[in-house]
């Protein structure tokens, strides 16, 4: 299985704070990669770094082959960030529309990204209403399918079910399947969402800048002798303090 993306000794700094420290990691291409921390372990400055939108003080990154920043990769990476960047004057499918013309897609191809995206997080109702008229859960949802809807290969997502319902929750982490499966896409996953992290192939625990494990779910779980992700979290914390 090909490297989809390569973080070499990646250190980063906000004053002196040191926020990650020399990361080394693969994540393959066609895997549901999760990062799990508490709040402030790094888990965001690492995704925004593989996106091109922070830059490491020192190390490198290479996505599909090609350093970070590349223009060209905007094309393969879908990003989903933890707060919202959306129009709020506009509607959702306005939204979606500025978006997809940022890319490289024919007129047929933008009306069946909206259709297909809108459809996955179930807004497809909701298309034609103001998104400042938007719940904090549709904000959540539309800004996943702004993430789907170039049909990129990579797609990163930064805590993307906080606020969603266990229904939809469900729903979409059968698409991600789906899309891991059937298209081969990479997928990483931020979250603080014990059962979220169980669903995900391969699993980086990160505290205070460092990836303190890494493995399967069931590695992780024979590593810190626990039955569940709720007791790997909790014995990892312990072991550190
Ligand atoms: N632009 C910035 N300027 C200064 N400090 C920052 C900046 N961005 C992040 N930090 C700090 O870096 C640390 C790591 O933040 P980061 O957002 O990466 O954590 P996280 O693991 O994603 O947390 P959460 O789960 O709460 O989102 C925190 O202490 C945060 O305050």
């Amino acid at each position: 299985m090909k490297e989809t993306i390569t973080i070499m000794k990646v250190s980063k700094s906000f004053g002196k704070k040191m926020v990650l420290d020399e990361i080394d990691l693969t994540i393959k291409e066609g895997h549901i990669y999760g990062f799990i921390g508490p709040s402030g372990a790094g888990k965001t400055t690492l995704v925004k770094m593989m996106v091109g939108m922070d830059k490491p003080d020192s190390g490198t990154i290479y996505v599909l082959n090609e350093k970070v920043p590349n223009l060209k990769l905007l094309q393969e990476i879908g990003y989903m960030a933890q707060s919202d960047a959306l129009y709020t004057e506009l509607t959702g499918k306005e939204n979606l529309t500025f978006f997809a013309s940022l890319y490289k897609l024919s007129k047929t191809e933008i009306k069946e990204r909206i259709a297909y995206a809108a459809n996955i997080v179930n807004l497809t109702e909701d298309l034609s209403k103001k998104v400042a008229a938007y719940s904090g859960g549709m904000k959540r949802r539309l800004s996943l399918a702004i993430a789907l809807i170039q049909n990129p290969k990579i797609l990163i997502l930064d805590e993307p079910t906080v606020g969603i319902d266990p229904e939809l929750r469900f729903s979409i982490w059968n698409e991600l399947y789906r899309l891991k499966q059937e298209e081969g896409k990479t997928i990483i996953v931020t979250t603080h969402v014990m059962d979220e992290a169980e669903r995900c192939d391969y699993i980086a625990m990160v505290r205070d800048g460092s990836i303190i494990a890494r493995g399967t779910p069931q590695e992780l779980k024979n590593i810190y002798h626990a039955s569940n992700f709720d007791e790997v979290f909790l014995n990892a914390g312990r072991e550190r303090s």
